[in-house]
């Protein structure tokens, strides 16, 4: 599996989501507003991705800071947080890594400065291996739930592009497959940015685990069919309540779960629970571009140029439609998280 994200020779370098399943491309960021610019734009997505990119930029930011007095140092680090911190509202791990970054500043007070720019090098490395070994751990816990010959429908993409490495609900998947559980994955395409058709779909044949891709649309009737046995999506955002903010979609997608009496889980690192929000209503909703609803992925236009459009990126999964949520603890009722 190619790295989503990694600090390579001085520079943050992102494997350009934007560019696949045709091609894989790198984007060597050599400063803070690149590596903005890039989680604006999708190159590197999915909340926990964005929440280690983003620390990165901030490592990345500090390189270039010539201050050698403290506060100056922090005051211009700070500004460069705000301006990652604004590049998208809705996934948590974005401002949990932040202002992880910033606790080091703080926790460095009064020491050198090249040596507070090698030690934020080092956290926003360790916040990268520590997604991967939470990533691991949700796995080993979620193929619990998992059984020989069951099929998982799963929405968006919270793999292994999504995150450090391994995946959330991808995880899961894999460490099923690893355990040689015979299981099937049905991707929803995830309209209108297509991360189920391009991602999901990408990574699971890269790691040969069956994969079958569907319209969002067609998730009832195949439910219907009894043709899924569970469904397991992350989530960029749950509050301390139990309801999760996850791609656009997965709302439809529990809400046709509970109709059909098949289990929907939910699986996120604690970085991605956000116990500040006391419930889902609560958590900002990403609005983009008319664009991605007008066209398909910027070309063909699929509409009229000038409808109207309406384009959240997220929606809200009230706690009571989800079974469990998979952390890297083990699967909690959402009801009991803050417990
Ligand atoms: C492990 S990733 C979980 C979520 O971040 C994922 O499901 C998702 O909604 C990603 O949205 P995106 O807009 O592609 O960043």
């Amino acid at each position: 599996m190619v790295q989503t994200v990694e600090w390579k020779d001085g520079a943050v370098r992102l494997l350009d989501q934007t560019k696949l399943p045709l091609h894989v491309e790198f984007l060597d960021c050599r400063d803070y507003f690149a590596v903005a610019q890039a989680i604006r734009e999708l190159r590197v997505r999915g909340a926990p991705a964005i929440g280690i990119t983003a620390a990165m930029g901030v490592a990345l930011g500090a390189q270039a800071l010539v201050a050698t007095d403290f506060d100056r140092f922090k005051a211009e680090l700070w500004t460069i947080c705000d301006h990652l911190a604004a590049t998208r509202p809705t996934a948590v791990n974005l401002f949990w890594a932040i202002e992880r970054m910033k606790r080091v500043v703080d926790r460095h007070q009064g020491s050198p400065i090249p040596e507070i720019k090698m030690a934020l090098i080092d956290e926003a490395q360790a916040i990268l291996q520590e997604d991967i070994r939470m990533c691991r751990s949700i796995g080993y816990h979620g193929a619990l739930l998992i059984k020989n010959d069951q099929t998982i429908l799963t929405h968006c993409n919270a793999g292994a592009l999504a995150t450090g490495g391994y995946g959330t609900a991808l995880g899961v998947v894999r460490a099923a497959w690893e355990q040689g559980k015979k299981i099937r994955v049905i991707a929803g395409e995830t309209r209108p940015v297509l991360q189920g058709a391009r991602l999901t779909a990408w990574e699971l044949m890269q790691d040969g685990i069956p994969v079958t891709l569907i319209t969002d649309n067609m998730a009832g009737a195949l439910m219907k069919q009894g043709k899924i046995h569970v469904c397991i999506v992350g989530a960029d955002r749950i509050s301390a309540n139990g309801d999760v903010a996850n791609k656009i979609g997965t709302y439809s997608v529990a809400v046709l779960a509970r109709a059909h009496g098949i289990p929907f889980y939910v699986a996120a690192p604690s970085s991605t629970i956000d116990l500040n929000t006391i419930s889902g209503d609560k958590i900002p909703i990403e609005e983009r571009s008319s664009e991605e609803v007008r066209t398909a992925l910027g070309s063909t236009h699929l509409a009229p140029p000038e409808v109207e459009v309406y384009n959240p990126a997220f929606d809200v999964t009230p706690a009571d439609l989800i079974t469990g949520i998979i952390t890297e603890r083990g699967v909690v009722e959402p009801a009991r998280l803050s417990l």
